[in-house]
């Protein structure tokens, strides 16, 4: 049988040279080209890439997608700074390739997904919910592409049951003490030496606390999420928002 042939742009990055030793190591893929910033694009035409694993950064990704759907290459993305505009570009771009697929995961990890998913399954029962994510002192984007998913999934579910505002009496706070509002959900991004990619969903009732953690302790949790990633997009056109379409989690 003939090897899914894959292509790692922001393949010298942190997640992006893990990913290029994942694609290499696979029996299914072969590694087609591996690019970094300032490298030509043609090389993904070139080296016949069917599918690009998007690893850069929120200012390379929309020009470099917008390559990838130009030529028919489907694309598994994992930059953050997903925005509903960027999403709409997207779409477009999408109907202009019928038949390419995009897979874009806020998270490749299964603990992650899983954190989103029970998160989403409990936020309807409790009063209040916050989101902490932690991450290392590098990350350029806050609040993280996984924190901001998780919160969206939240709001969605607590609109859906009907749920009363969160509790708050806070009148007067220095900026930021409260962290973001994402549809109504606090999140509190910290940047601390020695972590890598971190997140705690905060629950609370009359009574209880509920508290869903996950760690990513090494950028190894994102790989087997990328290579299924590769092997699912080539068969799913349009957009995929989110790893779990992915995967059978009842
Ligand atoms: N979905 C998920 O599970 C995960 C997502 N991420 C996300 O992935 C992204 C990358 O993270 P991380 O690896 O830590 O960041 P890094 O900064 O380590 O890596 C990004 C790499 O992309 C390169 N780059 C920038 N623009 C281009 C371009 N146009 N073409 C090719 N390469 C380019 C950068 O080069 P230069 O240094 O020269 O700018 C850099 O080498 C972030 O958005 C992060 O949030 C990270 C981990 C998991
Ligand atoms: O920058 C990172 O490291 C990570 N980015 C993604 C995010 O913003 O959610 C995924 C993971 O948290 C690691």
């Amino acid at each position: 049988m003939s090897k899914l042939r894959v292509a790692v742009l922001g393949a010298k990055g942190r997640i992006g040279s893990e990913a290029v030793r994942a694609v290499e190591a696979a029996d299914d893929m072969e590694l087609v080209a591996a690019l970094g910033r300032g490298d030509s694009l043609d090389a993904l035409i070139e080296s016949g890439a069917q599918v690009a694993v998007e690893l850069t950064t929120p200012d390379s990704v929309m020009d470099n997608l917008d390559h990838c759907l130009r030529h028919g290459i489907h694309a598994v993305v994992g930059t953050t700074g997903w925005t509903d505009e960027r999403l709409a570009h997207l779409r477009g771009g999408l109907d202009a390739s019928p038949g390419t697929g995009v897979l874009i995961a806020p998270n490749f990890s299964i603990g992650a997904v899983l954190t989103m998913k029970f998160a989403q399954l409990a936020a309807p029962y409790f009063e209040s919910v916050e989101v902490v994510e932690l991450h290392h002192p590098r990350k350029v984007d806050a609040p993280s592409g996984t924190a901001t998913r998780t919160a969206q999934l939240i709001a969605a579910a607590r609109a859906e049951a009907g749920c009363a505002p969160q509790p708050d009496a806070t009148t007067t706070a220095l900026e930021g003490a409260r962290g973001a509002d994402v549809d109504g959900v606090p999140v509190h991004s910290v940047r601390l030496r020695g972590l890598l990619a971190h997140q705690e969903v905060l629950l609370g009732g009359e009574g209880e606390t509920l508290t869903v953690r996950h760690d990513s302790l090494h950028h190894s949790s994102f790989m087997p999420g990328i290579l299924l990633g590769c092997r699912r997009v080539v068969t799913v056109p349009g957009l995929t928002f989110g790893l779990e379409h992915f995967l059978d989690l009842g």
